[in-house]
């Protein structure tokens, strides 16, 4: 394994190009991506051999960061002579039909689709959104996969964003929940590790997501493997905690093209020195909004600020609080902003009450809705609706989860107290109906997208 500071290999390496340039069709596409010319270069071994030198890095890294140099003296003392190939930079461009769009039937398509974008003033302009998968001009597996999963054309954050991504650009987007945004960083992030040099044995990975809760990288990381099932050799590794560590570490070990992951554990990984950071070229924040409030920033940042100098990061947040504006102001380079529809605003077929109640009738007055509810659905014989409770804390999970069971509801509590196997099952069971009432924090929020009711209390 060898994690090596981008800023030391940069000082100490000698590139030479193996690949030459590959020439954009247009001057319009030119425009669009990040980077005008294409180089495929490898360091050399006498220059990874340097970069690989324990001490002048960690004088270096000390420079960089103050508590860096201990996250990750493991996998510093590990590094190898390992030659560590350069990213190879966006080359896509979508169909000519794309290409020949004048910027007001863009600006047209886009009204259509509900979806603002802005870029930097200095910056070059975004691409346009593509209505249709087929001129996005996907990798062949990629398409066939699309088919499979029935995904006839793209929703508005996906014609959008996967173009902007396509195209090498950073991105910051915002967008509903359940607005498909999981396939809209995973089909770009595909296509871009197909365009790398392969995966060995002892190499990080290529493409890093990061997201808040165990449910919701599991979520990505279906996803990512549907899109990919028909890539034989396309390997993904999910890295969260509450499972064994010791099977993360064998397959990080063996190599992997995409990893999707909590930041905690990713963290315990890189500081084991079971991976590294050395060919991660696209990185995606999930959530970063929710990431933030679970106090994950120190180790967002500590992974940002060691990446590689060529990446592209895409970071998504349904909400956008001045935390997020400086981490998009420290870590992305001239972002494309994307934004469909209102953002933090509910989706238009959920409808919303509030009842207001005081503190000690909160429970009763819970009970009695569902009570009515289980009853209602029993006289006109359908299923219980699958219902969620949103609670503050996990203890208080507990309490309303047993409460409810005591009055014949199907309800389980989900926190992070919980163990994993437990999580999996409570959610196995609310997915196949035998549990229709979940109880979950609300900082857990999100991770479940196929309820129909819920009640925050
Ligand atoms: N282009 C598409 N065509 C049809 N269905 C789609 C398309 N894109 C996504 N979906 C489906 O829409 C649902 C929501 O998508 P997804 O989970 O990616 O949304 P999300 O915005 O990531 O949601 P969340 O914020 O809850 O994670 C999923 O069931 C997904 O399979």
């Amino acid at each position: 394994m060898s994690y090596v500071p981008p800023h030391l290999r940069n000082s100490t390496t000698t590139k030479t190009t193996t690949s030459t340039t590959l020439e954009p069709s247009t001057a319009q596409y030119q425009s669009f991506n990040s980077h005008s010319s294409q180089l495929h270069q490898f360091k050399t071994a006498a220059a990874a051999s340097t970069a690989a030198n324990g001490s002048s890095r960690n004088n270096n890294f000390n420079s960089n960061s103050n508590n860096s140099a201990s996250v990750f003296s493991n996998a510093a003392r590990r590094s190898s002579v390992n030659l560590v190939p350069d990213p190879v930079l966006s080359q896509w461009k979508p169909s000519e039909r794309v290409l020949a769009l004048t910027p007001e039937q863009t600006q047209e398509v886009r009204l259509r689709l509900n979806v603002d974008v802005a870029v930097p003033s200095e910056s070059s302009p975004a691409p346009p959104p593509i209505e249709s998968f087929t001129d996005m001009c996907l990798h062949s597996s990629i398409m066939k996969d699309i088919a499979f999963h029935e995904y006839s054309t793209p929703t508005s954050i996906q014609a959008q964003a996967m173009p902007v991504a396509l195209a090498g650009r950073d991105l910051l987007g915002c967008a509903e929940t359940g607005s498909g945004k999981t396939a809209a960083f995973a089909i770009p992030m595909i296509q871009h590790c197909l365009a790398q040099p392969p995966v060995r044995r002892g190499d990080g990975p290529l493409a890093l997501v990061l997201a808040p809760t165990r449910e919701l990288a599991q979520q990505i990381e279906k996803e990512v493997k549907a899109f990919s099932r028909s890539l034989e050799s396309f390997k993904t590794a999910i890295v969260v905690g509450g499972t064994n560590i010791a099977e993360q570490r064998s397959e990080l070990r063996a190599g992997v093209n995409i990893v999707v992951a909590t930041p905690g554990r990713f963290i315990d990984h890189l500081q084991q020195g079971n991976t590294s950071l050395s060919r991660i070229s696209y990185v995606v924040l999930d959530e970063a909004d929710r990431m933030l409030d679970m106090g994950f920033e120190p180790q967002i940042k500590e992974v940002m600020r060691n990446l590689p100098e060529k990446h592209q990061t895409l970071l998504f947040s349904a909400t956008m609080p001045v935390e997020i504006e400086s981490l998009a102001q420290e870590y992305l380079t001239d972002p494309v902003r994307v934004k469909v529809g209102k953002v933090s605003s509910p989706t238009a077929n959920v409808a919303q009450f509030l009842e207001k109640v005081s503190e000690n009738e909160k429970m009763d007055r819970l009970l009695t809705l569902l009570v009515q509810e289980s009853t209602q659905a029993e006289r006109s014989g359908h299923p219980f609706p699958l219902t969620i409770v949103f609670v503050e804390r996990k203890t208080r999970c507990d309490e309303v989860a047993d409460a409810l069971v005591a009055q014949g509801l199907h309800a389980v509590a989900l926190h992070g107290g919980r163990s994993q196997s437990e999580r999996e099952a409570a959610l196995r069971d609310f997915r196949n109906g035998s549990t229709n009432i979940l109880v979950f924090p609300s900082n857990t929020a999100g991770s479940v997208n196929s309820f129909t009711a819920w009640v925050c209390i």
